[in-house]
C-alpha cells in the first residue's frame, strides 16, 4: 500500500500546471473585455501599455507591464491598438521575434490604406508570425460573454502561429473558420463593415414601402373618413392602420426575395448561356436577399401578434356590445361562401406564416450548415415560392369579394391591399412561365453549361481578331 501512496503524491502536483500567459498590447476597449475573457477562460493574462502604472483598472488578476518586458513574458500576443498608432511596433520589433501576433483591428470604411492592417503590421515585425482575425468580435460581446457558437475567421501565413490562436479561440467558445494565408487579411478586415452594408438596402427598401403605404393607408382610412363622412377615427392609426402595413412590407419583401432569381433566370434565357455576368444592380440584390428575407419576416411575426390583440382592443369591444345592445340589428344570416372565405383566409395565413418561420430557420447557419447543396436549394426555392403561393393567396381571399365594390376604390385609389399584390402575382406568373416544360428544358441546360451562341456574334469577334 505505502509505494502506491508515494508515487501517486509527485503525479497529482504534475497535473495542474501552471496556466498559459498570454499577452495583450493596450489596454484600451477591447484590450480590457479579450482580457477577462482569456482570465475567466483559465489563462493567465500580461498586458503591455505605455503607462503600466496610471491605465487605469484592469481585470482582477491581470498584470500590467511595458510593452517589452510584457512581449518578454509571452508567446502569443494580441494587438489591441489601433492601426494609427502601429509605429512604435517597429521599434519593438527585436522584442517580437519568434512570437505570435494577433491583429484585431479594423478600420472606419474599406479602402482606408493602400495595404491591410496585418500586411503593414508583419512588414513593420518580419520576424514575428502575425495572423490576423477575430476583429468581428466587438468588446461588449467580450465583456458578457456572448461568445458560445459565434463564428470568427482567422488568416495568416504560419500553420503553427494559426493552430496556437484557434486552440485558444477554441477555448473561449468560438468556432474557428481558418482563411488562409495572409494575402485574406483586407477581405477579413472588410467583414465588420460589410456585414451591415447588407442590410442597407433591404433596410432602406422595407422603410421606403413602409412609409409609402403608410401615408396611402393614412389617406384612403383617417382622411377620407373624416373629409368625407366628418368621422373621427383616428385612434386606428396605432392597430388597424398598423397591421395593414405589416403584413403588405412582409409580402412585398417576400416577393422581392424571389423577383431578382426569376429575372436572373429570364436574363439567361435571353442571353443564352450562364457564363456573362449579370448586371452590378442585380448581383447587389442577389446578395441581400437572404436579409430581405428576414426583414419580411419579422414584419410577418409583427402582423401575427397584431392579430391576437384585435378582439381585446376597446373599440372592437364596444361595437360589439353596442350591437348586442341593438334590439334592431339586421338579422345575421349565415352564409356559406363567406364562411368558407374566412376559415381559408386565416388557415392561409396560419400555413403562410409557419412555412415563412420554416424558411427563416434554415437560413441560420447553424441549421443551414447541415443542409447538403440540394436541400438547401431545395428549401429556399421550392419552399420559398409555396409560401410566396400561400400569403399571395391570403391577399387575394382577403379581398375576394371587394375587387368589384365600387365603394373600395375611395377618391378613386385602389386599396393597399391590392397595390401589395402586383408585385408577388407578378414574380408568380413569371416562376410559373419558368416552369413550363419547354422554358424549363432550356434554363436547365443553360445551368448545366450549354450555350445557345449568336453567329453574328461570333462573326463581330472574329472581324475583329482579323484586324
Ligand atoms: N472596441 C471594439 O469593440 C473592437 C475593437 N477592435 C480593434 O481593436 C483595436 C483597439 O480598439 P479599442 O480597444 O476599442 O481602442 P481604445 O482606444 O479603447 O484603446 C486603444 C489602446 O491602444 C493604446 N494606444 C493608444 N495610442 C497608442 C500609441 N500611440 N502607441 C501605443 N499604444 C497606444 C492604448 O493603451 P495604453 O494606454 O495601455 O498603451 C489604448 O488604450 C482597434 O484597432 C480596433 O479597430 C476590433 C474589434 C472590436
Ligand atoms: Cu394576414
Amino acid at each position: 500500500m505505502k509505494p502506491e501512496s508515494v508515487s501517486l503524491h509527485p503525479l497529482g502536483t504534475a497535473a495542474a500546471p501552471e496556466p498559459e500567459l498570454l499577452c495583450i498590447f493596450g489596454t484600451g476597449d477591447l484590450g480590457r473585455s479579450l482580457g477577462l475573457r482569456l482570465l475567466q477562460s483559465g489563462y493567465r493574462v500580461v498586458y503591455g501599455s505605455r503607462r503600466p502604472h496610471s491605465c487605469g483598472p484592469l481585470p482582477q488578476g491581470a498584470q500590467v507591464m511595458s510593452h517589452a518586458a510584457a512581449a518578454r513574458s509571452a508567446s502569443l500576443i494580441f494587438i489591441c491598438v489601433h492601426r494609427e498608432h502601429y509605429d512604435f511596433l517597429e521599434t519593438m520589433a527585436p522584442h517580437l521575434e519568434g512570437k505570435v501576433l494577433v491583429d484585431l483591428s479594423n478600420n472606419l470604411k474599406k479602402d482606408m490604406y493602400p495595404e491591410a492592417n496585418a500586411a503593414y503590421l508583419q512588414r513593420l515585425v518580419p520576424g514575428a508570425a502575425v495572423v490576423k482575425g477575430l476583429n468581428t468580435l466587438s468588446a461588449w460581446a467580450l465583456q458578457n460573454g456572448l461568445l458560445a457558437g459565434k463564428q470568427v475567421y482567422l488568416c495568416g501565413n504560419s500553420a503553427g502561429a494559426k493552430q496556437a490562436v484557434a486552440e485558444m479561440a477554441t477555448k473561449l467558445g468560438l468556432t474557428v473558420l481558418d482563411r488562409g494565408s495572409l494575402s485574406a487579411a483586407r477581405e477579413l478586415e472588410d467583414f465588420p463593415l460589410q456585414l451591415f452594408q447588407e442590410w442597407r438596402l433591404p433596410l432602406r427598401v422595407a422603410i421606403g414601402i413602409t412609409a409609402f403605404f403608410f401615408f396611402y393607408l393614412l389617406i384612403r382610412d383617417v382622411i377620407y373618413a373624416y373629409v368625407e363622412q366628418g368621422k373621427d377615427i383616428s385612434f386606428r392609426i396605432m392597430v388597424s392602420l398598423a397591421n395593414k402595413v405589416f403584413p403588405i412590407v412582409s409580402l412585398i419583401m417576400l416577393s422581392l426575395c424571389y423577383l431578382p432569381g426569376v429575372i436572373a433566370a429570364f436574363l439567361q434565357l435571353y442571353r443564352g448561356t450562364k457564363y456573362r455576368r449579370f448586371p452590378d444592380w442585380l448581383d447587389r440584390w442577389m446578395l441581400c436577399r437572404k436579409q430581405m428575407g428576414l426583414v419580411a419576416l419579422g414584419f410577418a411575426f409583427l402582423h401575427a401578434i397584431y392579430t391576437f390583440i384585435i378582439p381585446i382592443r376597446y373599440s372592437v369591444r364596444h361595437k360589439l356590445i353596442s350591437l348586442m345592445k341593438d334590439n334592431k340589428t339586421t338579422p345575421f344570416y349565415f352564409d356559406n361562401t363567406e364562411a368558407w372565405a374566412t376559415d381559408s383566409f386565416y388557415v392561409l395565413g396560419i400555413l403562410g406564416f409557419f412555412f415563412y418561420v420554416l424558411l427563416g430557420l434554415t437560413s441560420l447557419p447553424s441549421v443551414g450548415g447541415s443542409l447538403s447543396w440540394r436541400e438547401f436549394s431545395f428549401i429556399q426555392s421550392k419552399l420559398g415560392h409555396l409560401t410566396l403561393s400561400i400569403c399571395t393567396a391570403h391577399g387575394y381571399i382577403y379581398g375576394w369579394n371587394k375587387f368589384l365594390k365600387p365603394s373600395t376604390y375611395k377618391w378613386y385609389t385602389p386599396p393597399a391591399f391590392m397595390l401589395c399584390l402586383i408585385v408577388p402575382s407578378v414574380v408568380l406568373v413569371l416562376k410559373a412561365l419558368l416552369l413550363l416544360p419547354c422554358v424549363d428544358r432550356t434554363l436547365t441546360r443553360i445551368r448545366q453549361g450549354w450555350e445557345r451562341t449568336h453567329p453574328r456574334e461570333e462573326m463581330g469577334e472574329s472581324k475583329v481578331t482579323n484586324l
